[in-house]
């Protein structure tokens, strides 16, 4: 039976690690708590991130990363984007042969302004242990994922056979799976949706309505597309799954941590204490910030990502956020999106 090993026991992972038990695959778990290990083998359960949902016993939780990584060709990863360089350091370690990595993290590194396969490519560097790097991407919350209700997500790598790989690992009928060979689209429009997921909860909490969340959406996508464009991606994947459908789901759903981030910032709370209740990661605060440092950097306009930026930042209060958005010079639209269709 082919062996997967799950780096990080979170919501999407053990979501995940669901789908390859579902498809009767032999799944090894990691998580950093003792305590969350013992209740995934004793009860089959990891009720902080997934409650009243009960896990395959085809999935085994692990404590040493020697441990899960052992015998595996294939890893999926999905940590926390700020915690993606320290989890490959640690894995590179204790790898005994190379491995094909998939990874279901959004997010792109402030500073460097990597996206997640960039970062662990460089990780690697010279290293054989790394054969290929899949990104799995799509509208898809762990919650719904877990219950196995119909959703759809994209699989990309620079190899087609790895991206093949991937497909026929996690395809079913609950689940399914298209790939698409533009990497650098379906990382920056799973990342950048995060941004604009928590602009829509932010003028929500603000007391806004459904006209100013399809605005902010579709801006929104046209700045992702702009941004992703530049960088050299496919604007057709920003109307796919892990651009338009990503950002639909994000935007709207009441499972979105950054939607429901935002909505509390919106209601008057600080970042701290919207961090510190959330108890699971928001990823486009961190986002937002490598966002707005790539788009003065590429001198691309992403008004609205700067707009959240100078708030999450630079104390700028929501109320001017939206007076500067909605008196900004007039503009054609589809000029805008500077594609050349
Ligand atoms: N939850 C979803 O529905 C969903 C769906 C698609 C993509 N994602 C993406 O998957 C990634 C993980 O999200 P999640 O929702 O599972 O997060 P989560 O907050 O539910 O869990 C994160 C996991 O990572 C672990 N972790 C945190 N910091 C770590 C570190 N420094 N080293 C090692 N492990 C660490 C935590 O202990 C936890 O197990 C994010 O990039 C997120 O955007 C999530
Ligand atoms: O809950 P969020 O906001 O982190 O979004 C999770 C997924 O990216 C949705 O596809």
């Amino acid at each position: 039976m082919t062996k997967v090993a799950v780096i990080g026991a979170g919501s999407w992972g053990t979501a995940l690690a669901m789908v390859l038990a579902d498809n009767e695959l032999e799944v090894k778990i990691w998580a950093r708590r003792k305590e969350q290990i013992e209740e995934i083998n004793r009860h089959h359960t990891n009720s902080k991130y997934l409650p009243n949902v009960v896990l395959s016993d085809r999935i085994a939780g692990h404590e040493e990363l020697r441990e899960t990584l052992k015998d595996v060709t294939i890893v999926l990863l999905v940590v926390p984007t700020k915690a993606i360089r320290e989890t490959i350091t640690e894995m590179k370690k204790e790898l005994k042969a190379p491995v094909t990595i998939i990874h279901a993290s959004k997010g792109i590194e402030p500073g460097t302004h990597k996206r997640i396969s960039e970062m662990i490519e460089e990780e690697f560097g010279d290293s054989e242990l790394l054969k290929d790097v899949v990104v799995l991407s799509g509208p898809s919350h762990a919650e719904e994922v877990s219950q196995r209700q119909p959703t759809t997500v994209t699989v990309s790598s620079k190899s087609s056979e790895a991206s093949e790989l991937a497909q026929d690992l996690f395809i079913n009928q609950h689940f399914r799976v298209y790939t698409n060979p533009d990497l650098v689209g379906v990382e920056i429009g799973g990342a950048l949706k995060n941004t604009i997921a928590l602009v829509c909860g932010l003028t929500n909490g603000l007391g806004m309505g459904d006209n100013t969340k399809a605005a902010i959406m579709t801006r929104g996508l046209a700045e992702i597309a702009r941004v992703g464009v530049k960088l050299g991606a496919s604007p057709l994947t920003f109307a796919g799954l892990s651009g338009l459908g990503d950002l639909i789901v994000t935007c709207t759903s009441v499972h979105s941590r950054n939607f429901r981030a935002g909505f509390m910032i919106g209601q008057g709370k600080t970042l701290d204490e919207v961090l510190s209740s959330m108890g699971m990661v928001v990823e486009g605060i961190r986002t937002t910030k490598a966002a707005y440092e790539l788009s003065q950097k590429l001198q691309v306009e992403m008004p609205i990502t700067s707009a959240l930026y100078a708030v999450l930042f630079e104390g700028l209060k929501p109320e001017q956020a939206t007076e500067r958005l909605m008196g900004r010079v007039k503009k054609h639209e589809v000029e805008q999106l500077n594609i050349d269709l």
